[in-house]
């Protein structure tokens, strides 16, 4: 792959750690942002990532990368997932707490699901990571979305807490980025 791949993302602070990630090792890959709007749908985390990527192909008019981050409740049964964006925005950091008052867990999962497509009308790859944790009061930068309020299984930090390399290696997004650099690489040495 010589040209650049684009990553359609609005969101800086993800551009930021994906970058980060895919510039490392033998065959670093290149990759330029556009941000354009494209529209979300609702249902699964993987029907609203696919649905994301067929649009962004259509719009970029050749292969390009989506990224759609979802934050799953285990007492919501995985909601508000991939509308955690609506939820951050409307009710907060405090609202991400207080909305579990009453249940017996606090448990939750960030699940980062990459999205791949060849160009428009190709059927987009998909590649997912999964951190599980818990929800706690806000601590930390509020710098990134709800990395405030989200404490990884078996740290006594906050993701906003760590350091961005800690982060990366142990986050949603860098284990869907390990799957997305191994493809990405194989598509480089198989041309
Ligand atoms: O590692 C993360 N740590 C904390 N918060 C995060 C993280 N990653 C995404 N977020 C936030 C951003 C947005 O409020 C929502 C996902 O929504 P999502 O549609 O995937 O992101 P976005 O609209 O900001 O960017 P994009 O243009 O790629 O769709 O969770
Ligand atoms: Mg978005």
């Amino acid at each position: 792959m010589s040209k650049p791949l684009i990553f359609v993302t609005g969101n800086a602070n993800k551009l930021r750690e994906v970058k980060a990630i895919l510039s490392q090792g033998a065959h670093p890959i290149d990759l330029e942002s556009q941000d354009l709007d494209v529209p979300e749908i609702q249902g699964t985390t993987e029907e609203v990532a696919k649905a994301k990527c067929r649009a962004a192909a259509e719009l970029v008019g050749g292969p390009c990368l989506t990224e759609d981050t979802a934050l799953c409740y285990v007492a919501l049964k995985g909601l508000p997932g991939p509308y955690i964006k609506h939820f951050m925005q409307t009710i907060g950091h405090e609202g991400l707490n207080t909305l579990l008052d009453g249940f017996s867990t606090r448990e939750a999962w960030s699940l980062c699901t990459f999205a791949y497509s060849a160009g428009p009308g190709t059927e987009p790859i998909i590649f997912e990571g999964r951190t599980d944790g818990t929800i706690v009061p806000a601590r930390g930068p509020k710098v990134f979305g709800w990395d405030a309020v989200f404490q990884p299984a078996g740290f006594d930090q906050t993701y906003a807490e760590m350091d961005s390399v800690e982060k990366n290696q142990i986050s949603h997004r860098g284990k869907a980025l390990a799957k997305l650099r191994e493809f990405l690489q194989s598509q480089v040495t198989d041309s």
